[in-house]
């Protein structure tokens, strides 16, 4: 059955609850991200509910027209809100022109690209000129054997109604603008 779309998802992205996999990884590389066997089903992310995705109207808003992560409830530190689902693939294969790909295992040279399937966690916005500074960060977990990236409060409490941010890294933004 097609999963229930989250509101405001835009039309032109593939919802997805699972990874989806590039064809051109050899069996020892998918041994590494847990998903030996992708035949396998995993159990299915269900939508967020810590969670929700909103217009961004405000004009002094560096993303303002675009869409934003905002907590739908009080979120305490550290706590695990999302993975970042996607196309997991070898950073060789990266479209440079993405602005949804992220680095899944620098060693493993893996990224996942949420431009054309992903989840809520792809509507992240940058804290840069948002706020101060971050309140999540990525960091890896495993779920069910699978290597993933999850998104986690920071060290601070996160404020029902308040934009989730994650820092992108000056190199995101030097890659746009240099
Ligand atoms: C991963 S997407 C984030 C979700 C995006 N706002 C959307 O509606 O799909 C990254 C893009 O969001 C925008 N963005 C995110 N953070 C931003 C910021 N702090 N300032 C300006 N634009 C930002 C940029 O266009 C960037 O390329």
């Amino acid at each position: 059955m097609a999963p229930v779309v989250p509101t405001n998802w835009p039309s032109s992205v593939i919802y997805t609850q699972t990874n989806i996999y590039s064809k051109s990884f050899s069996p020892d590389q998918l041994q590494s991200l847990g998903r030996a066997n992708l035949q396998k089903p995993l159990k299915p992310q269900p939508p967020a509910k810590l969670v929700k995705i909103k217009p961004i109207t405000d004009p002094s808003h560096p993303a303002c027209g675009q869409f934003g992560l905002f907590a739908t409830q009080k979120l305490p530190p550290k706590s695990h809100i999302i993975d970042y689902l996607g196309y997991v693939h070898l950073v060789s294969e990266s479209d440079v022109t993405s602005d949804y790909d992220i680095t899944l295992d620098g060693d493993l040279g893996v990224a996942i690209d949420a431009a054309k399937w992903g989840c809520e966690a792809r509507m992240i916005n940058d804290y840069r000129g948002v706020k101060e500074r971050p309140n999540v960060i990525f960091e890896n977990r495993i779920v069910g054997g699978e290597l993933r990236m999850a998104v986690w409060v920071g060290g601070k409490e996160i404020k029902k109604g308040e934009e989730v941010c994650v820092s992108y890294g000056k190199g995101f933004w030097k890659a746009r603008y240099d």
